[in-house]
């Protein structure tokens, strides 16, 4: 019997499909983080600990959700996070997700675990808004991963500061979890032609981008690259990164450099020092290190220490337009959204990312009218209020 079209109404919906539709090895890669996947449901509840005090009388007849972000109007804040491996969820893959994104206007983060080769994702899509995440790996393979980025126009470099190892996935374990064999990481290869290997004459190519040699790495007792696994393709990515990174970046690309994973003041301060264009609050999904803060609670100490000197976006966790609103009260530009584009792949493709866009971002401007907002701007702190203040002691 044919399977009824799915009429998607929220997000859980896309979500409730993957989770009948997916393999469960594959399901469990995407849908879980690490260890007890503490930190994946309280991304989630911190939401529900904030309410919305709403303003009335505002005359809501027009709203409007565009926000700049580096130069680029996009009619809604929310943006798709970057998400490895893609074509395990849909056969467009990555290209399917930049369909969805460009047709909603927004900006989505290819990860450096791609299944499609860049050139492939732009060819498809040539008005795509896109940036690139990058976890930095041996010298020439990092100067030729963003070479090869700028030269199929993309718009920023997201390095990722959370995983100078990949946290414990139990669930990947169990499952002895595997990229399957007919996908392949294309981002991995190191360009052909002309990377500019040769324009920085101090550089070794034996070395990491952060001090340690490469033969140091690879004798660190790494295991060979036999199989698919998370770990074995996590292998060569570099564990003792720190802040001089963001200089040597700095040289090999003008493109604006945002560091994602930041979870405090202390340390979006420093970002700020080493001159970070952008900052993405974010704890992974909850796939690193589990019980750190949730991005909600972490954003207001961020916000609040860089001041609106470069901008600050949120991911992890946003399922509904509410909870758009509450992260931009609580002082992000703008969000990103990683687990549901790729249900919403899994469920309908491209269109299907489209669609969840269209359906957060309806929710999102029905909340900005019901509290009385009209712009971004005017979401501010005095929107929301910690559910503590209103629960008397005696309740
Ligand atoms: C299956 C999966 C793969 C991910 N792959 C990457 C990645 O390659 N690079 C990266 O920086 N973050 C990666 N992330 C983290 C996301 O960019 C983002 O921080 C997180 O998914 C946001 O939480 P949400 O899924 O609740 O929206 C991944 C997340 C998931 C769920
Ligand atoms: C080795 C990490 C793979 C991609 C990733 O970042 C994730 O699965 O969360």
């Amino acid at each position: 019997m044919a399977e009824e079209k799915l009429n998607p109404i929220s997000l859980d919906d896309f979500h409730n499909y993957a989770y009948k539709h997916l393999p469960k090895m594959i399901y469990e890669y995407y849908a879980h983080g690490a260890n007890n996947n503490e930190t994946v449901e309280q991304n989630l509840k911190s939401y529900l600990k904030y309410r919305i005090r709403p303003r009335v009388m505002r005359d809501v007849s027009q709203i409007d959700t565009s926000v700049e972000v580096f130069g680029h109007v996009l009619p809604i804040p929310i943006g798709i996070a970057p998400v490895a491996m893609q074509k395990m969820a849909h056969i467009s893959g990555e290209i399917g997700m930049a369909k969805g994104a460009t047709e909603a206007g927004t900006l989505m983060i290819v990860s450096s675990f791609s299944t499609t080769n860049l050139e492939d994702i732009v060819r498809e899509n040539p008005n795509a808004f896109l940036m690139f995440q990058l976890y930095v790996r041996e010298l020439e393979l990092t100067k030729s991963m963003i070479k090869h980025a700028e030269k199929n126009g993309f718009k920023g470099i997201v390095l990722t500061v959370d995983t100078p190892l990949v946290g414990k996935r139990v669930s990947d374990k169990k499952n002895n979890f595997q990229l399957p064999k007919s996908l392949k990481i294309e981002t991995l290869e190191p360009e052909d032609s002309d990377s500019d290997s040769d324009s920085d004459s101090d550089d070794d190519s034996k070395t990491v981008i952060s001090n340690v040699s490469m033969e140091t790495v690879q004798s660190e007792t790494i295991p060979p690259l036999k199989e698919n696994t998370t770990d074995s393709l996590s292998h060569d990515m570099s564990k003792s990164l720190t802040w001089e990174v963001i200089k040597k970046l700095k040289k090999m690309t003008k493109l604006p450099i945002l560091l994602k994973g930041i979870l405090t003041e202390e340390d979006a301060e420093i970002a700020l020092e080493f001159g970070a264009d952008g900052i993405i609050v974010s704890n992974h999904g909850g796939r690193q290190l589990d019980t750190v803060c949730t991005t909600l609670e972490a954003l207001p100490e961020i916000a609040k220490v860089v001041n609106k000197r470069i901008p600050v976006f949120l991911d992890g966790g946003i399922r509904r337009g509410s909870d758009v609103f509450k992260a931009i009260a609580l002082g992000a530009d703008a969000v990103f959204v990683g687990r549901p584009a790729i249900w919403a792949l899994n469920a309908m493709g491209a269109e299907g990312v489209k669609k969840m866009m269209d359906i957060l971002t309806e929710e999102f401007r029905l909340t900005m009218a019901l509290a009385g907002c009209t712009s971004i701007d005017q979401i501010t702190p005095k929107h929301i209020q910690h559910k503590k203040a209103y629960i008397s002691s005696k309740l």
